[in-house]
């Protein structure tokens, strides 16, 4: 980099448009969506579509709703025209789709195009020649009245085609290639130049189309521009307005909402923000953006990973894992403040309300996405998430207290390993840590293994056939019930401080799942002890001992389970 980048780059010059209205403006419905995957996205592939690739792709935009699909550039590749010419021939666009195909302003691509769309009921050529200083210097050598000839002599080429072939309902679209770059008296001339040279009127409507063929300046400055054509083009009530975003300085997203609010009626752009360079704009943000402000996009993405799938089978290019609303992490969640936030939400989230879920913009069931991977653990998670984790996963729900313990274990165990930990290794974590002797711990080493425990049929008394220290005894107790009994046959000196139970699983599955929070009299602090059974008797005990052994014991490892990611 250089120090003094002003020396290079040169900043865009503001729009002279005062009494701008765009910014007090709000967005109210959804545009007409056109999708150019098969033609910009495809021209910035390693290896552009095939014909079955592409057939693949038009299917999947014809299936999420698009009702105007940029097909291609049939004049200047063979697959491009042979897969126009077997949509058209096996009759595979429906009645309410029409195709749009591109072509420079040259008489043989132009003939070639009109010629490739024959049969076609509806059609839309894209004609387009780039206008900003730079390229009628640099690229074609032409000056303003050139340029300007150049639009006037191939739209009426493409008039005096097609006004020949009126089995086919044609459409213009013309294009100020490089637009954003473009002086806007000259953008403006060019437009006006294309639509009377096309007679737009009734019945016979122009598409104008903006593109920031490259991204020049911020969103607000492309707002300026788009809202400056659209008080001067005419006849405005023919002329359909549509901008076609690129993103290379990543702000395209924001260009076409802010274009929206300035007037325009129409977005281009690729499913995920494929195309030229840094890509087009994403259709799928901009859609699922309106959606998140109450607006239907018209648009299905309530299977967005299926989407996602084709897009990556079709295109050969994967999708970040933090791509709004599709990459597979943007649902997830490690940090602990952020976990404990969603965790609250979903506890006061009303199914039939607003969705109110902090962190999480919109609801992932709504794009066909489940809650699973809202939560993960590492060592940046707090107590919220993990305790969200364990109750979604085994129904475990923790007392406050608890959580903070468990999170503790858990914070030593992700610090340690220093990798992500998945449910299954928080369960394993959370048996070693808290689940008495019997369940799948049996083989740890435990102060106190409890082989079996009788209850007397007025549950006041308990025996326990036990081994302490290796030492194989039988204890008996009396209580009021299965815990004090329990804790006086132990003989120790142990102060419960609170019990818990509650169901785990349904049906044949449920077990009961006992907390008891207990300490030695005349010791400071307390601790948790668990018992999971199908019998609640047994939980009680078994939560006891667990209980016991935690304030007895000292403490025990966490067992090495492989803390894999979840998939
Ligand atoms: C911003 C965009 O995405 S625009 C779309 C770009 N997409 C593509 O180009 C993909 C398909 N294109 C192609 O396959 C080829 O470019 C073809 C077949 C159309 C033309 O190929 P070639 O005839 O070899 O021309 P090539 O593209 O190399 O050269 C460009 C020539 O076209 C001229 N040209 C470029 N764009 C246009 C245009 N929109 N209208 C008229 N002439 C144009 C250039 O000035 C140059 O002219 P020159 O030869 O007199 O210097
Ligand atoms: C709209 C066309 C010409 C285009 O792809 C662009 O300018 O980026």
């Amino acid at each position: 980099m250089i120090a003094q980048p002003a020396r290079k780059y040169q900043a865009f010059a503001p729009v002279e448009l005062h009494d701008r209205t765009w910014p007090s403006q709000s967005l109210t419905h959804a545009p007409v969506w056109l999708s150019t995957d098969l033609r910009d996205g495809n021209q910035a592939l390693f290896e552009p579509m095939n014909v079955e690739r592409k057939l693949q792709l038009f299917q999947e935009l014809v299936r999420i709703g698009f009702k105007e699909i940029e097909v291609g550039f049939p004049a200047a590749s063979q697959t491009d025209h042979d897969f126009v010419r077997r949509l058209i021939d096996e009759d595979l666009v429906p009645d309410d789709v029409t195709l749009m195909v591109m072509t420079q302003s040259r008489a043989d691509l132009i003939e070639r195009t009109v010629d490739a769309m024959r049969g076609a009921p509806r059609a839309i050529v894209h004609l387009y020649n780039a206008t900003a200083r730079v390229w009628r210097r640099v690229v074609f050598g032409m000056n303003v009245t050139q340029v300007m000839a150049l639009v006037q002599d191939h739209v009426s080429l493409l008039k005096r085609l097609t006004d020949a072939r009126p089995e086919t309902r044609w459409t213009l679209q013309y294009s100020p290639e490089t637009f954003s770059a473009t002086e806007l008296e000259v953008s403006l001339r060019a437009c006006q130049t294309a639509i009377a040279t096309w007679g737009a009127g009734p019945g016979r409507e122009v598409i104008i189309n903006l593109p920031s063929t490259v991204e020049n300046a911020t969103p607000n400055v492309f707002a300026d521009q788009i809202e400056w054509m659209h008080r001067r083009l005419s006849p405005r009530e023919h002329i359909v307005l549509s901008v076609h975003p690129h993103n290379d300085r990543g702000t395209g997203v924001a260009a076409a909402e802010l274009a929206m609010l300035a007037g325009a009626q129409r977005v281009e752009g690729c499913l995920f923000g494929n195309g030229e360079r840094c890509g087009n704009l994403d259709l799928v943000t901009v859609a699922l953006n309106l959606y998140t402000q109450g607006i239907h996009p018209g648009l299905d993405f309530s299977d967005i990973n299926g989407v996602a799938r084709v897009a990556e089978a079709c295109t050969g290019l994967p999708i970040h894992p933090r791509h709004p609303y599709a990459g597979d992490l943007v649902f997830t969640s490690f940090s602990g403040s952020h976990q404990d936030a969603i965790k609250k939400g979903f506890a006061a989230h009303d199914p039939e309300g607003l969705w109110q879920i902090p962190y999480l913009p919109i609801d992932p069931a709504d794009l066909g996405r489940t809650y699973d991977s809202v939560i993960r653990v590492n060592s940046q998670s707090g107590k919220g998430g993990i305790a969200f984790l364990l109750e979604r996963e085994r129904g475990v729900v923790m007392p406050r207290r608890m959580q903070v313990e468990f999170s503790a274990a858990v914070q030593r165990h992700t610090d340690a390993s220093e990798t992500e930990m998945s449910g299954p290794a928080l369960w394993a974590l959370f048996q070693t840590t808290y689940l008495d002797p019997g369940t799948a711990l049996s083989a740890v080493a435990q102060a106190i293994t409890c082989h079996a425990h009788r209850l007397s049929e007025d549950g006041q008394g308990i025996e326990l056939d036990v081994t302490i220290e290796g030492v194989r005894q039988t204890l008996q107790g009396q209580g009021n019930g299965p815990i004090a009994a329990t804790v006086d046959a132990l003989g120790l000196p142990l102060e419960v401080h609170g019990y818990e139970e509650r169901a785990t699983g349904a049906g044949a599955q449920a077990q009961a799942l006992a907390i008891v929070e207990a300490g030695l009299a005349g010791t400071p602090g307390a601790t948790f002890g668990v018992g999971l059974d199908s019998n609640i008797v047994t939980a009680s005990v078994r939560a006891v001992l667990s209980v016991a052994n935690r304030l007895v014991a000292p403490p025990r490892t966490a067992p090495a389970v492989a803390a894999t990611a979840e998939g």
